[in-house]
């Protein structure tokens, strides 16, 4: 009974290949390959595609034409396998956002900060108890240093790694750009820092450029979003035991 599990974002295709829990294969495809994810269920015939997409009609389009069965979405709900979705409207929260809430909370339990950096930055904030309290979107690292070459007359698209005390443009830039991405991953954590256990979990593909900033409980889980699908099918599969509304 193998699954593959898809968190389509806006940089890339992330997948997983999954048999009763045992991760058989995965990887990453930019947009542009995703004809390719042809080639990776060739010889493995899944029963199911399961997947969260936030990079639009095009890209899931494009998956679907790519698999050999049609893959299905998943919508956040009120609550699913042991997390309670407190945002205003609980389908407009992004599904990769709640995928992770779930993959971390089936991971770590205890007081949890869930910090998506991918094409956005995304800072969750995730009680003991596992009621998801809100959290915050910012343009990822990638994305402010773009920003600034694309909309300044000046400012190049600097590259290179953070320093200390920044005396020239690219590492003021670069610096500035990661140091936003810790600072607010910092200010949130004030939500569940005094708890006994509180922790960061840190996800996506900037993940590497961040961590070495950030002066707080850390563990990187890198494929967060997968394995909370992977939750969600195994809770599926043992028949929705808490929650019979996983998808939309
Ligand atoms: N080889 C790479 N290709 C694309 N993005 C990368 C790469 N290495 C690091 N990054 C960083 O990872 C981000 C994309 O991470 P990812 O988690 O895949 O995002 P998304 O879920 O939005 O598609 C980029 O914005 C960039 O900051
Ligand atoms: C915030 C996001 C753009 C992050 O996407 P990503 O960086 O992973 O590609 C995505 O979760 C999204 O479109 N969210 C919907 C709005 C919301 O969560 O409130
Ligand atoms: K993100």
């Amino acid at each position: 009974m193998t699954h593959l599990l898809i968190d389509a974002g806006n940089t890339r295709v992330k997948w997983a290949l999954v048999r009763h829990g045992e991760w058989l294969d995965h990887g990453a495809l930019e947009h542009h390959r995703i004809a390719t994810l042809a080639q990776v269920t060739a010889g493995h015939a899944p029963v199911g595609v399961l997947g969260t997409n936030v990079a639009g009609a095009h890209v899931a389009e494009a998956i679907a034409a790519a698999l050999p069965l049609a893959p299905r979405w998943l919508t956040p709900r009120e609550r699913c396998c042991g997390v309670i979705n407190r945002y205003d409207d609980p389908a407009q929260l992004g599904a990769d956002r709640w995928a992770a809430l779930i993959g971390a909370r089936a991971a770590c339990p205890g007081p949890l900060l869930v910090v998506g950096a991918g094409t956005a930055t995304t800072v969750d904030v995730l009680s003991a108890e596992g009621e998801f309290l809100g959290g915050l979107i910012l343009p990822g690292e990638a994305l402010m240093r773009r920003s600034l070459a694309r909309d300044t007359a000046g400012l190049p698209l600097a590259e290179g790694d953070p320093v200390d005390c920044p005396r020239n443009t690219r590492d003021a830039i670069v610096t500035g750009c990661l140091q936003a991405q810790a600072g607010a991953i910092e200010r949130m954590f004030r939500h569940i820092g005094e708890q006994p256990g509180a922790l960061c979990v840190l996800a996506g593909g900037a993940a590497e450029r961040i961590a070495p900033l950030l002066a707080l409980p850390l563990r990187r889980i890198d494929d967060l979003v997968l394995r909370g699908l992977a939750r969600i099918a195994a809770d599926e599969a043992a028949g929705g035991a808490d929650d019979k509304r996983i998808l939309g």
